[in-house]
């Protein structure tokens, strides 16, 4: 019996499976009632995700499935939770209302959210826009398409697989579609840290876009937009609209326009160069990124310009020195400075609030808060446009006060209009002479009841009656049991209780009806009203999207003001010269980071075509090498942005390109790949330098053995420097057999980063020098760990010795004979010692030519502590 009801499947499951059917990837939330539930699979996974109970349906059938459920009013709390997961949710509403029929509810999915399609405001961060990404391998080159939905940002580019990726780096997609079949491709490339979503071939082709984009822009062709020749992009940018219809995305009217990412105009980073230097994202946990220190904004647009700007530094010089002079005279003119700030500080997020006006998803509230935000940013267009700087002068003659749009939502809506419009008292009084009239009937009735009593009172002469309401019976006359003979007969007896009884009378009952007529055609009207404004207000998309990225750029400039009077940073000069000057510069980072009472040493870099094209800087580890080759690269980078400078004087002669490349540390635990992966990517530098580059060379070569490691690093510099375009170079290394390099080659020269040795320390002055050095840096390691002397002498010895030998092979009997001379020298053992031969096979087994300084730092220690367990054994 029960297996053959088990069998039959219920009217509503068998809608749920059809449902589910059409989204088989996504996560289905089945309204059910005043819940959302969820079945199957997608239980077991929205109870993990959202730690809610999960139960069973079928009772021990073999039709049982998993069900977990929440309220529907909560939807807002757990949606974003499942985005976060990386879930894709599709929200299945009823369609109609369950009151209005007797079969079935028709329900369909209202929208489809994804992490790349979100307009929540749980899911998105205010500071970082939420892009979706489109990918689409063409035939010589790769197109892609960057859309943020919250904020109506829509971009394209195309190039090969490397500037794609560098791309993807600076947009940091939340969701990237690829088609199907490029799904390997696609990992490849790009490796398994995206989150990917893969559409069917069909959606990728020329005709189809163009017709989409057409379609949605209202265009006949691309032209307008300038990104009519970039095939593959615009395929991309196809797709991604195909995508927002598929999950549901259909007013999309603040998507205004699509931009070509004009990366022609922009420093180019590539990925290496973009991790490497920490922009902003941190290589190791809790790192501080270069953004952490820079952001002074005060807007959620300011903060995304901000990004933008830090991916995107400029080359042309005009434009930057616009930027440098908005900031300057943020400096100069304090006053107005902190009134504009003030000012942006009472902005909303203005961009994202029109998206949702857009998409209807805005609330009452929420437009007022869009209206209070313009209303800031009046006396911000009248400051600025005041001003008597030029730069600053356009922003304010650009912003738009819109007014018409401000008095329309003022005249309209309450000043306190609730998030939901259900809640009532979303549209103002005075807007409507009918909606004032229902709200007379419906929110004066405690006059009319208290002349209803008055009457009532004086006809029947009873004293205590009450006229009340409840959920149940509505609204009644209470008698009280004493006066019960009293109650005319027309009255009509409702409710018992103890001591009383309550009646209705015909008045009560037509007013009762009047009310709650007024209160329901009330709330109809505010919702009509409010649509009406809302759909109004789509005229007014692009000015206040012009409005926000105007905001984002003053709050930028005002941040970089902020920051440089904070931080002592100064006006860089940009140039067209090819020199690069900067005088005791600083790295801004490391700088916020060092324990209290120590000072970061500044250092001067000077780099030219003519005589000083490469640095070559030697040091021992930890001495601050790699921090004067990211500092140099962080100022250059800054002051290109429009920042100033930690600096004390920095001209720049204008930089296209920036690479940088670190050696590979652990390459004997990687393997030789590592190696390889470094010449490649260092291959890739020589391929693409121009005489504006600067190129950061940080231990390049250490990946081999030693060896191989000069020869390689001895060949770069070489080709560096008889390049035609002479691109400036900074070589931090310690080979200080490159030093050699100096007297070959004119423009390279060397400096040191100076340390100076006490008796058992050494003490890192951290001040770049002019000058090689003389020999290898282990010892010194060695020494701050407090080696005994004996093992520090030894060490000293075999390393001088085997920095002369010249091949592996001679190192066997090399190390023999130098132990034969010196095993005299040792008198602290004896010679038949079986620890001393225990050290000797330690030692001998050393290679020394893959041996990192760390890892010699680490055999030092573990001879020390056969010393030390020796020591106390005899003591
Ligand atoms: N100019 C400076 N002033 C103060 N502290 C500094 C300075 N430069 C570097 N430091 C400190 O020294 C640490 C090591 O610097 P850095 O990593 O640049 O050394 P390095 O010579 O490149 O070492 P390695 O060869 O091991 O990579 C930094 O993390 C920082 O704390």
């Amino acid at each position: 019996m029960a297996a053959k009801s088990a069998k039959k499947v219920t009217p509503l499951m068998k809608q749920y499976n059809a449902i589910k059917a059409k989204y088989p990837d996504a996560l289905l939330l089945f309204r059910v009632g005043d819940f959302y539930e969820t079945f199957g699979e997608d239980a077991i996974k929205a109870a993990a995700i959202l730690n809610i109970v999960q139960t069973k349906r079928g009772n021990g059938s073999d039709q049982e499935t998993a069900l977990a459920g929440f309220p529907h009013h909560s939807l807002n709390t757990y949606l974003p939770k499942l985005v976060k997961a990386g879930e894709r949710v599709a929200i299945c509403d009823q369609l109609e209302d369950p009151k209005q029929t007797k079969t079935i509810v028709k329900r369909g999915v209202t929208e489809l959210v994804t992490p790349g399609v979100a307009l929540n405001d749980e899911v998105l961060q205010s500071k970082t826009n939420n892009f979706l990404c489109a990918l689409h391998y063409g035939k010589k080159e790769l197109g892609i398409a960057f859309l943020d939905v919250s904020t109506g940002e829509f971009l394209t580019a195309q190039g090969d697989v490397a500037h794609m990726d560098k791309l993807m780096q600076n947009f940091r997609p939340s969701e990237v579609l690829i088609t199907k079949p490029k799904k390997q491709a696609f990992y490849q490339d790009f490796g398994q840290d995206n989150h990917a979503f893969f559409l069917e071939d069909w959606v990728f082709k020329t005709d189809y876009a163009n017709e989409t984009l057409n379609d949605h822009f209202n265009t006949s062709s691309l032209k307008g937009f300038g990104v009519d020749h970039l095939h593959e992009g615009i395929i991309a940018a196809g797709v991604i609209l195909h995508y927002l219809g598929e999950t549901q995305h259909h007013k999309l009217k603040h998507i205004t326009a699509i931009q070509r990412i004009a990366e022609d105009q922009y420093i180019w980073m590539d990925r290496f160069t973009i991790r490497n230097l920490e922009l902003y994202h941190a290589n190791a946990t809790n790192a501080v990124t270069l953004l952490d220190v820079i952001d002074k904004t005060i807007s959620p647009m300011g903060g995304r310009t901000l990004k933008r700007w830090l991916a995107l530094p400029l080359k042309n010089i005009a434009a930057i020195q616009k930027r440098h002079e908005v900031v300057q005279y943020f400096l100069d003119n304090h006053t107005l400075h902190q009134k504009i700030q003030h000012q942006i500080k009472q902005i909303g997020d203005i961009e994202r609030l029109i998206s949702k006006v857009a998409t209807g998803k805005v609330s009452p509230r929420e437009v007022i808060q869009l209206k209070n935000s313009l209303e800031a940013i009046v006396p911000i267009k009248a400051q600025a446009s005041n001003s008597d700087n030029e730069a600053l002068k356009v922003i304010g003659d650009t912003l738009n006060d819109c007014e018409v749009l401000r008095t329309k939502i003022k005249e309209t809506l309450n000043e306190e209009a609730p998030v939901n419009i259900l809640k009532g008292n979303t549209i103002a009084d005075g807007y409507l002479d009918e909606l004032d009239e229902l709200r007379s009937i419906a929110f004066s009735g405690k006059d009319y009841l208290d002349k209803m009593l008055e009457r009532e009172t004086e006809a029947t002469g009873i004293t205590s009656l009450k006229i009340a309401s409840n959920n149940v019976f509505g609204y009644y006359i209470e008698v009280r049991n004493t006066h019960k003979d009293k109650v005319p007969d027309t009255w009509i007896r409702k409710q018992t209780l103890v001591s009383a009884e309550r009646y209705i009378t015909e008045e009560l009952k037509e007013y009762e009806a009047k009310i709650l007529g007024a209160e329901e055609k009330i709330l109809a009207l505010e919702q009509q009203l409010f649509n009406d404004l809302v759909v109004w207000m789509n005229e007014y998309i692009k000015p206040v999207q012009l409005n926000a990225s105007l905001i984002g750029q003053l709050d930028c400039l005002g941040s970089f003001a902020q920051l440089a009077k904070e931080n002592q940073y100064v006006r860089p000069l940009i140039d067209e010269s090819f020199d690069l000057e900067i005088k005791n510069g600083r790295h801004p980072v490391i700088e916020k980071q060092l324990p209290p009472g120590e000072q970061y040493i500044a250092n001067d870099v000077l780099l030219d075509r003519d005589h000083q094209q490469i640095i070559m800087i030697t040091g021992p580890n930890m001495s601050g090498k790699s921090a004067i080759l990211r500092q140099t690269a962080l100022i250059v980078l800054l002051a290109q942005m429009g920042c100033f400078v930690p600096a004390e004087e920095a001209k720049i002669g204008v930089v296209d390109k920036i690479f940088t490349r670190v050696g590979a540390s652990d390459n004997i635990s990687m393997g030789e790949s590592t190696f390889m992966v470094e010449m490649n990517e260092t291959a890739s530098i020589l391929n693409n330098i121009s005489d504006r580059s600067l190129v950061l060379l940080d231990e390049i070569g250490r990946g081999t053995s030693t060896y191989d490691g000069i020869s390689i690093a001895w060949a770069i510099s070489e080709f560096l420097h008889e390049h035609p375009g002479r691109p400036k170079t900074l070589f931090a290394t310690h080979y200080h057999e490159l030093n050699e390099m100096c007297e070959t080659f004119e423009r390279i020269k060397n400096y040191n980063v100076s340390v100076k040795e006490l008796k058992d320390t050494v003490l890192f002055l951290r001040k770049l020098v002019p000058g090689g050095s003389e020999h290898s840096f282990g010892i010194h390691v060695a020494k701050m760990a407090g080696m005994p002397q004996q093992v520090l002498y030894r060490a000293n010895k075999m390393l001088k010795k085997l920095e002369k030998s010249h091949s592996s092979e001679e190192l066997t009997d090399k190390i023999k004979g130098m132990q034969e001379e010196d095993e005299l020298q040792l008198s602290f053992f004896n010679l038949d010692d079986p620890l001393l031969e225990q050290i000797k096979e330690e030692i001998l087994d050393i290679d020394i030519n893959t041996l990192t300084p760390v890892e010699a730092l680490m055999k030092l220690n573990e001879i020390k502590r056969m010393l030390t367990r020796k020591k106390a054994s005899k003591v």
